[in-house]
Formats: C-alpha cells, structure tokens, sequence
C-alpha cells in the first residue's frame, strides 16, 4: 500500500475489516494528477456506512446478557464498567442493512471530490449518453448513488435516470454476492490458538469464571465496530473488552474469510473477475480506438463488486495464501480487508491523453495504485491490457 498517510486515528487500534470507516483507510493528502486530458473516468462504488445485517442485529442483542460486570473481579476501569451497565442497543430488524448519515456524508465526499479532481469532465449536465450509471437494486447502494452524483453534478439527480444492474449481469454476479460458505482454514483459525487467547482475554477482561463462544466475542466486536462506523467520534463500550492485539487477530479473521469467498483462495473469483475487468478493456478500448462512449461510468454496488475488480486487476496479492496457521507471518500481507472495502470503498480506473500516449491510473479508495511490473501510477494502456492479459492466461493453463 503506497501511501499511509491517514488522519490520524485516536490511540485506538481502528482496522475493522469490511465495516471499517472510509476515512482511516484514504489518504489526506491527494495525489497530485497528471495534467494530462481525461478521456474517461471508469468506477466501482460500494455504498456508504450501513446499519448491520438482521443476524448481527440479533447477535448484538443478546449481550445485554453479559452485563452484570463485577467491579471487583474485571479488569476494566469504573468508568468503563459503568458505561457498559449503561449500554443499551436500540436496532431492531428494520434498520437492518440501512444506509446511515455517516454513509451520506460518505457519498457527499466522494461526490464532491471527484468534481473537484475532473472538473472538465462534470461541467455537462447529467446525461446518460455522456455517463454510464448502473445500480444494485438494493436501496442502500441506490441512496449512495443519489448522493454521489447530486454533489458530483450539482444538481438533483432523478433515480428513474439510472440503470438498474440486472441480477445475472455477469459483471455484478449480484446472485452469489454474498457467500455463507465456511473453508476449513476460517474453521480451524476459529479453534485455533489465536482466536482461543482472544477468547481467555475478553473472559479475563470481563472478569469472567467460564470462557466465551466466540460468536459471543465476535458479537462484541460488532458492537464495538459498527459503533465507530456510525458515530466515528465515539467509542462504543465494547471496544473496551478488546486489547490492540486482540483486534489484529479479529482482523485477519474477517482477512482470512473474505480470502477465500471473495479472492485470491478460491480461483474461481478471479475467474468470475473477468467480465467485470473485460467491461473495462472495452470501455477504455472504445474511447482510445473509436473516440467514443461515455465520459463517466460508474457502478454502484456491494462488497463483492469491489472485491471483483480488486482481484481482476491482480491488486493486494501475496506470494503466500493466508491460512489459519500464518497470521504471524503475514503481518505485513497485501491482502488487508480493512484497506481493501471499507464502507465506501471504491475503484477508480482513470483513461488519460498525455500527448500521443494514452495512459491510465488506478485508484483505490483515493490511493494510486503502484503498479510493481512497470513501476508506475501513470502506465501506458497497451501494457496494462498486456498485464491483464497474461492474468487470464494464466488462469486458462490453470484450468486445462
Ligand atoms: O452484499 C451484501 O449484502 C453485503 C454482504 O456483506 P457481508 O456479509 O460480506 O459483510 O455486502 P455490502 O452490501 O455491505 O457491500
């Protein structure tokens, strides 16, 4: 990952997989752009901040179960003791999955951002010749885009104006987004030695006699991190059961879990990438060799969509799978969910004119994407379509 230059976060550690706040994970400062002419703008949007899902709305709920705190027997500070006494949890099933202000705020930002960074490219108004927007059915992801494109543009955008992504659209394999399949590796990381001193500390912590099912502790980390998403200057109490090392653990379980059901661990994802990256060869092919298509395409989607793009493109991929054995060894893995999909998480592809050359950047959620075979941000189109290329190659030896 290229730039670390993150607001700076309170001493708490605030990586929280695919429910972490979009601020902590893009930079501050903007990457300074080429100068050169915007041909095209190509991107995957996933929505803003949202509430949890039903289950997790359930699981959260029963800990008002654990919290008759012993003072004397825990490890907490009184304050913290009485904050959690005083903790209750207002969600019910109705909220599940709802878009929040935070997720609002989200999409404004990324809204104006972009007209900020293209302003030649947003001076027309909204038309669907000129941009390309196709949405996921689901309200969430069509809030975002209402949001995106008002501030983008300027003015308000009427929902009817915009596609709708067709369920077997294989560029959105919106049918099997989310993936319930549990590996061996997410299996045995959850009996393993890490998660089992998570387990004793939180137990500890609390000042509890018995240990925990860790669907109880995992219950707590959503408490804790769909509080900080919501309102990101405050710390749910739960957070407090929790040490730094603790969360790097929780982390690399989720790291580990979206690893095989949305990338690298299972071919079958990169597989699947192709007709998403193939939407995006003819897009940039189209205004290179035809001079013609949209200025704007933008897709907004869901996790599963982002990830798709992430693993197309070849980004975030270790030498070495993630396991349930090498948490310690992969400490400084590429493949950090935190930093890939967080809430408004986003893949900006950017076709550029540099005299004679036609170029394209990469961005992740704001960052460039240094692309390690050319050493570049600004690569030549030719030798990235190579790049990708030989990608898919290697996926069709695989597969004979
Ligand atoms: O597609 C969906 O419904 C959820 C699945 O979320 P997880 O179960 O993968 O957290 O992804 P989202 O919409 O938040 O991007």
């Amino acid at each position: 990952y290229p730039y670390r230059l993150y607001e700076h976060i309170n001493d708490r550690y605030r990586f929280f997989s695919t429910a972490t706040v979009y601020k902590y994970v893009a930079p501050v400062v903007r990457f300074p752009e080429s100068n050169c002419e915007v041909l095209q703008i190509w991107m995957v949007v996933r929505h803003g901040t949202r509430f949890p899902s039903n289950n997790i709305i359930a699981n959260i709920s029963e800990l008002h179960n654990y919290l008759s705190i012993n003072k004397m027997t825990s490890q907490l500070k009184n304050e913290e003791v009485d904050k959690l006494n005083l903790w209750t949890f207002k969600l019910k099933d109705e909220h599940a999955e709802k878009i929040i202000e935070q997720g609002y705020n989200d999409m404004t930002f990324l809204g104006r951002n972009i007209r900020n960074l293209y302003k030649d490219i947003f001076k027309d108004n909204f038309n669907s010749q000129d941009f390309k927007v196709i949405v996921s059915p689901e309200t969430r992801c069509k809030e975002s885009a209402i949001m995106f494109l008002n501030e983008a543009f300027q003015k308000v955008i009427d929902e009817n104006e915009l596609e709708k992504m067709d369920l077997f659209d294989a560029r959105f394999n919106l049918v099997n987004r989310v993936k319930t399949m549990v590996t061996d590796f997410e299996t045995n990381f959850i009996n393993g030695p890490e998660i089992h001193k998570v387990i004793e500390n939180v137990a500890r912590i609390l000042g509890l006699d018995n240990l925990l099912d860790f669907n109880i502790v995992k219950a707590m980390h959503d408490a804790c991190r769909y509080q900080k998403a919501k309102d990101i200057n405050f710390d749910s109490p739960w957070c407090a059961v929790f040490t730094d090392d603790d969360l790097k653990v929780l982390e690399y379980y989720y790291d580990l879990k979206y690893y095989y059901s949305h990338g690298y661990g299972n071919m079958n994802n990169v597989q699947e990438s192709m007709a998403i990256i193939q939407d995006l060869i003819n897009n940039f092919d189209n205004k290179d060799q035809n001079k013609s298509g949209p200025k704007g395409v933008f897709y907004f989607g869901h996790t599963a969509n982002v990830f798709s793009v992430i693993v197309g493109l070849g980004y975030a991929k270790d030498t070495i799978h993630l396991t349930d054995t090498n948490f310690a060894s992969m400490k400084d893995r590429k493949w950090r969910t935190s930093y890939l999909d967080p809430f408004s998480s986003n893949i900006r592809a950017v076709l550029y004119k540099c005299g004679n050359d036609i170029k394209v950047t990469f961005f992740i959620n704001d960052a460039p994407m240094y692309v390690e075979q050319y050493d570049c941000t600004l690569c030549s189109w030719d030798s990235i379509k190579q790049l990708l290329d030989s990608q898919y190659d290697q996926l069709i030896q695989i597969d004979k």
